[in-house]
């Protein structure tokens, strides 16, 4: 029985890490789409907590916040490393990978048509602090040798990236085949590759 669902606007947006973690975890969950005519009306935004989505439910209980969404399923289904200082690096990762899609967001809302080209051009700039950090962690992931929350964090804004930049990566050898290899994770390609996913277009306001 599905006890999950994920109350958003037709977006990847600040769900996209957490679908993939769910796909990729064999888990099934219920989607509320949210039509942005709807939201403007204003009565689920008051019930909101903090007035905006995502929202998410596991049966009773309801969650707002992506990150802590995604920290709340890490730790229900063994995505948070192994012991504290692993749960810490984690945590880590993840708020180094916040940074980016909080530039990446302001760049898609703010300042696509004038600043595209500059982003791009800094890009590398990120990218290669994750490259280190793959290339140096031998155990094929951001921390440890088992998948965790921030990587499908990763993944997921990686994946955006690719579609902004389809070259991005190539410069980075560890983080283009980390990029590959998750992606093609069996439960984690099947649900990229339904409709489901491919048709919710990456962003609000059509920009990509
Ligand atoms: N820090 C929040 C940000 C949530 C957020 O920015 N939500 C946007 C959509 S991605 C929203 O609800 N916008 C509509 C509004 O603010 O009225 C999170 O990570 O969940």
């Amino acid at each position: 029985m599905t006890h999950y669902t994920i109350t958003y606007f037709q977006v990847k947006g600040r769900c996209g890490a957490i679908r993939l973690l769910l796909a990729d975890q064999g888990q099934e969950w219920k989607e509320d789409v949210v039509a942005f005519d709807a939201w403007m009306k204003g009565d689920l935004k008051k019930t909101c907590t903090f007035g905006q989505l995502p929202k998410f439910q596991d049966g009773n209980f309801t969650l707002f916040q992506s990150n802590a969404i995604l920290r709340y399923l890490a730790r229900k289904h063994g995505l948070y490393g192994k012991n504290d200082q692993e749960h810490a690096l984690i945590d880590m990762m993840n708020d180094a990978v916040e940074d980016l899609r909080l530039k990446y967001i302001k760049l898609i809302y703010q300042n696509y048509d004038a600043g595209k080209d500059q982003y791009i051009t800094d890009l590398p700039g990120d990218l290669c602090k994750f490259e280190t950090i793959l290339s140096n962690n031998k155990g094929g992931f951001l921390v440890g040798d088992k998948i965790s929350f921030a990587d499908y964090n990763l993944l997921d804004l990686m994946m955006n990236h690719q579609v902004l930049s389809p070259t991005c990566l190539d410069k980075f050898t560890h983080l283009k085949s980390y990029v590959d290899r998750l992606s093609s994770r069996p439960k984690l390609k099947a649900y990229t590759d339904t409709d489901e996913w491919k048709k919710v277009p990456i962003n609000g306001n059509g920009k990509q």
